[in-house]
């Protein structure tokens, strides 16, 4: 017998299978709103006007193709953290944050999970919010680390369960890992406001819990970077020595160069270099090093005051697209005549809107309207245009009404 007759056929990933099935739908009234990829009202991937004219900077500069550092390019890194913490922070001023480019979101997570799990001297179990995004429990059980979950969202608000949360990690062991969305939750577009925000961390600080960030979208919830940062910041500023992963993908469009980054707080720089040294070495036999042209990317953009202006503006552009379509969704219900609060869909922020519809109905949207959403009820905001916004409020009020 061959020597791969025992391996089965795995499913479909829920999120990025949904895309696969869109593809094989013949119908042209067919809506996409599974992936969370930005599109403009058109329906189009975005490449932003920032982004493409740093790729011409850097195809005049005739640059060469030689391996990264096994951390990355030290200004990419020098950028990210900055954007993460602003301009004047004094973790970065004093050099306390060991960060590594990573691979996207996704690889900047996976080498935090596996550092964790190989030097965490704390409770190795990683709690997530329930629900979270679909890849962060595979990411965390491939690094052996054990996930439970504590609650996050209300079903019956279709927003934050506050209470049920801080219940849920008032009761976690101490020195447990806790991750958290800076912003722009993903799948239900539900944050925390910044007096909840400071009401946690003093949680977190009494019981000595190890806070892992995870921010995919800085910039894109609210338009404005500093804002959608702010939970992070804070948390620093209480003096919680937190983990933190961040993204290109979505706030730069940066989705297939697979530009991120990974840092970890430490209490001095001695420790940052240790720290650093250790990410290195476990970096090194996965990956060797990261890809260049990315951090380039960034890299032109964040070292040009005119281009980092204009970033803003595009990544502001997108998060302003996603809220009129939230509002334009809401009204086109309303018109419709439905009885249903769709007020959450204007409420939640990012990428997201985690809608309330039950599997039944969501299978019953595909099926018979051709709009592909996750099975959980989530919609990818970024997929709902000005043309399409009137056909999707139509299927979803037939569907709930
Ligand atoms: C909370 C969160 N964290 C990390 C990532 C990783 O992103 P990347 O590795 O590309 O930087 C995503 C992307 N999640 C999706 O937008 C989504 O949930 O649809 C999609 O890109 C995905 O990979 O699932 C995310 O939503």
């Amino acid at each position: 017998s061959s020597v791969w007759s025992h391996v089965e056929m795995g499913p479909p990933d829920a999120i990025l299978g949904i895309t696969e099935a869109y593809k094989k739908d013949q119908n042209p009234k067919k809506v996409n709103l599974g992936v969370g990829a930005y599109r403009d009202d058109n329906g189009k991937p975005f490449v932003l006007p920032s982004v493409r004219k740093a790729e011409e900077k850097i195809r005049i500069k005739e640059m060469d193709k030689e391996y990264s550092p096994i951390a990355g390019n030290a200004e990419f890194c020098k950028h990210s953290i900055t954007l993460a913490l602003g301009d004047c922070n004094d973790a970065l001023e004093n050099g306390l944050n060991a960060t590594v480019q990573g691979i996207s979101g996704t690889g900047s997570l996976c080498i935090g999970a596996n550092f964790l799990s190989h030097f965490f001297n704390g409770n190795k179990e990683v709690y997530l919010p329930k629900p979270t995004w679909g890849n962060h429990a595979a990411i965390f059980k491939l690094a052996k680390l054990p996930v439970k979950f504590y609650r996050y969202f209300d079903p019956n608000t279709c927003g934050l369960d506050f209470q049920g949360l801080l219940e849920d990690i008032c009761k976690i062991p101490e020195k447990s890992i806790i991750v958290l969305h800076a912003c722009a939750h993903n799948p239900t577009g539900v944050d925390l406001k910044l007096e909840q925000w400071k009401e946690l961390a003093t949680v977190v600080k009494n019981k000595n819990l190890f806070p892992f960030f995870d921010m995919a979208y800085q910039g894109f919830a609210s338009g404005d970077t500093d804002r959608d940062a702010q939970a992070v910041r804070l948390f620093i500023k209480e003096g919680i020595q937190i983990a933190l992963a961040q993204s290109y993908a979505k706030n730069m469009g940066l989705y297939g160069e697979r530009v991120g980054a990974l840092t970890f707080i430490t209490s001095d720089k001695d420790e940052a270099e240790r720290v650093l040294s250790q990410l290195k070495i476990l970096i090194r036999p996965i990956y060797s090093n990261p890809p260049i042209y990315g951090a380039r990317i960034v890299n032109e953009i964040f070292g040009d005051p005119e281009l980092k202006q204009q970033w803003l503006c595009d990544v502001k552009l997108m998060a302003d697209r996603v809220i009129s379509v939230r509002e334009k969704l809401c009204n086109n219900l309303r018109k419709n005549g439905s009885s249903r609060d769709w007020s959450h869909i204007v409420n939640q922020i990012g990428m997201f809107c985690y809608t309330g519809l039950n599997t039944s109905e969501v299978e019953k949207l595909t099926k018979d309207y051709s709009v592909y959403l996750t099975k959980d009820g989530r919609i990818s905001m970024a997929g709902v245009t000005s043309k399409n916004v009137e056909y999707l409020a139509n299927a979803i009020h037939e569907i709930t009404k």
